[in-house]
């Protein structure tokens, strides 16, 4: 469906896509995210056609986008500056893109209508914009991008200014509709979460370039580099040496999984595996702040030596803050990543 070879955008001395290549197949959901500045829109952007390659080449069903405008690229975009117009009620603003391909009026109010039902807002197509909620808008927003059926849906940060809660309702919603219309997506958002739950792959995007990319669980459980496991969340990162099947660290000697590399390695320890018992058992630490997150609770512990640790706890079993532990460490739960830098 959409093939991306080699595409570079410059502001001037700065790169801010520096020659990526990226795939979307027929039907797939991704999601590219990644940190403030990472180049996410001005990929989005440059596939969509609004931001002119300095080099490389995006192809629609085999076809070279180079000459084409955006309207001519068959795309719905959901951008954010691409707000609803104020003025229309939500139908016209739906029927808004069928009106530009020259659909009839009464197919077009048919369509609308349809749409409107799958987005959660039957009936809604005489209300004006300015009287719905956020999350209504964005519905309307998104029933408009799909009402041309396009061959490849872009959403920028598509949930972006809900709350948490009709975010992640959302998202399941979203994944149901574009699963049920067979859509092909590419979407870019900086909240993980989302595209955890939204994408068939997710790619992760660090200064222009592509850090990692594959399907959300290939992604959280082997990290390819520290960046992407801080980005992901992960915080117990520390510089380790492998012999065998363990790590020497300044944190003790930590298991790793078979058949890890040898060597010199940034080892992850992921906070589930990092299990707390009595003091004399394993790496001395103190407990610091514990966090509520709501089915389990994040413990900071303090070692002597070394960074901190996350751990992270059953409700029930939560040592007290200023408690001495012991810790060790479950090798299923840690990561070998390549040395830093
Ligand atoms: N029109 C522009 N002129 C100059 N520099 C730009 C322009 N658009 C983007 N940049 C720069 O290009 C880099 C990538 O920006 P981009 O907006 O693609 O990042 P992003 O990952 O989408 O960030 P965010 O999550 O903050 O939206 C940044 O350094 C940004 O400052």
């Amino acid at each position: 469906m959409l093939a991306v070879e080699s595409a570079t955008v410059r502001f001037g001395r700065r790169t801010a896509l520096d020659a990526v290549d990226l795939e979307v197949a027929d039907h797939e959901i991704v999601c590219v995210l990644g940190p403030s500045g990472s180049g996410k829109s001005t990929l989005l952007r440059a596939v969509a056609g609004l931001q002119p390659l300095d080099g490389g080449r995006v192809f629609l069903d085999g076809v070279d986008q180079a000459s084409l405008p955006v309207h001519r690229r068959g795309l719905g975009l959901m951008f954010q500056d691409h707000q609803l117009f104020p003025h229309r009620d939500v139908g016209a603003n739906v029927a808004f893109g069928l009106r530009m391909h020259g659909v009839p009026r009464a197919e077009r109010d048919r369509r609308a209508g349809e749409l409107l039902d799958m987005v959660g807002l039957p009936g809604a197509g005489r209300r004006a914009v300015a009287a719905l909620s956020g999350g209504e808008q964005q519905r309307v927003a998104l029933a408009r991008a799909l009402a041309p059926r396009p061959k490849l849906l872009m959403l920028d940060e598509p949930l972006g200014q809900l709350d948490r809660s009709l975010r992640e309702r959302l998202v399941v919603e979203l994944r149901t509709l574009f699963g049920r219309l067979g859509t092909t997506v590419l979407a870019v958002t900086h909240d993980q979460g989302e595209a955890f739950a939204l994408a068939d792959r997710v790619v992760v995007m660090r200064d222009g370039r592509i850090a990692q990319q594959g399907t959300p669980l290939e992604v959280w459980q082997q990290p390819a580099s520290a960046f992407v496991a801080r980005f992901l969340g992960f915080d117990n990162l520390v510089d380790a040496t492998v012999t065998g099947s363990a790590a020497d660290t300044v944190w003790g000697k930590v298991p790793v999984p078979e058949d890890s590399s040898q060597g010199e390695c940034e080892l992850l320890v992921r906070p589930g595996g990092v299990r707390i018992g009595g003091p004399k058992e394993g790496l001395r630490c103190t407990v610091g702040v514990r966090t509520f997150r709501g089915h389990h609770v994040t413990v900071a512990l303090h070692p002597g030596d070394g960074p901190s640790l996350q751990a992270e706890c059953g409700l029930r079993d939560t040592p007290e803050e200023g408690d001495v532990v012991g810790v060790t460490f479950d090798p299923a739960e840690t990561v070998v990543l390549p040395p830093a830098g």
